[in-house]
């Protein structure tokens, strides 16, 4: 198991094709694209967007010059509408403060030392903005989010379950004798096996459960809205299905398996932090108690 905290390093850049990629155009979104936030967009759908350093925005914006619920952009009927939120920095559309105001492709919105571009046709641009945000937020090796952008989804689900008094599981996910399989068939090999566990990962993965790779050999999984009961149900399918899976390795179909570590938000552990730490902690004790297998630290 590794206790490596950093992004995971990989020398490989794949094309992202499938998983939790949404295909298609979206048809209007706003992408930071100067100052804090850069690159992260909202797409403009059904909902209104809120824009603001509240982590509870739909569009975080972690600066102090940005209110905590800066601006609200909308769709109405076939145009876009935005309105400032009563921000100590008012929103200005090119440069001129708005009180509410239509959108027109191209517009820059700043938000206090933010700078917002709002594109409304599914355009070159929209697709590029889209690669750059795909490649900010996801592991180019198994396509599921990076370690980064799983911290900042999870810290602003956590602020959401407190706020509300809901409940919220983490599992923590490692590939059991994962340096042997590195060490007999090679990198290459390796990168494959962790490529093929995302995917029966993501196959796991529905609504608003986040998956990531956090680390080399490890994976985790945010469950919103779930009890601890639910929590092991779903970590005792997926290591089941990882055990009863195939892994071709060296031409010869082998098995592996996985140890998880499950704990929930609860007093004491009420941030990222000692949530975390609570799941590695009873991920340890799956592995001391023989791997595969899932652990739950009360
Ligand atoms: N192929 C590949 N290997 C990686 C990557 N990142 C980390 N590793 C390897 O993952 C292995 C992790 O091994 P350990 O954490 O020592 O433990 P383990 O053999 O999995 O054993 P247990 O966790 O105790 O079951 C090391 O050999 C790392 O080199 C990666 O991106 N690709």
């Amino acid at each position: 198991m590794s206790t490596n905290d950093h992004e995971p390093i990989t020398t490989q850049l794949t094309m992202l094709s499938g998983g939790p990629r949404r295909s298609g155009p979206r048809s209007a979104c706003v992408v930071v694209i100067h100052g804090e936030g850069l690159g992260k967009r909202a797409d403009l759908e059904d909902r209104p967007v809120i824009v603001g350093r509240s982590q509870e925005a739909d569009l975080h914006i972690p600066h102090k010059s940005v209110s905590r619920q800066h601006c609200q952009i909308w769709r109405d009927g076939d145009a876009y509408r935005i309105r400032d939120l009563e921000a100590t920095n008012r929103t200005r559309v090119n440069d001129l403060p708005v009180t509410e105001t239509l959108l027109a492709d191209g517009d820059h919105i700043t938000l206090g030392e933010s700078i917002l571009k709002f594109i409304s046709h599914s355009s070159v641009e929209a697709r590029y903005h889209e690669e750059v945000y795909q490649l900010a937020t996801h592991d180019a090796l198994t396509e599921v989010y990076n370690r980064r952008h799983f911290v900042e989804l999870v810290d602003k689900e956590i602020a959401r379950a407190t706020r509300h008094g809901r409940p919220l599981v983490m599992c923590i996910i490692d590939v059991d004798l994962f340096k042997p399989v590195n060490d007999k068939y090679g990198h290459i090999a390796g990168d494959g096996v962790l490529r093929q566990m995302a995917a029966i990962l993501r196959g796991f993965v529905r609504g608003e459960d986040v998956a990531a790779r956090i680390g080399g050999e490890e994976f985790a999984v945010m469950l919103p809205e779930a009890g601890i009961d639910d929590a092991r149900a779903f970590a005792e399918r997926l290591r089941e299905a990882v055990a009863s899976a195939t892994f071709v390795l060296g031409g010869e179909p082998q098995r592996l398996t996985i140890s998880i570590g499950i704990a929930s938000l609860a007093p004491g552990r009420g941030d990222r932090s000692a949530l975390m730490k609570a799941a590695d902690a009873a991920l340890y004790r799956a592995k001391d108690e023989g791997r595969n297998r899932v652990c739950v630290e009360a």
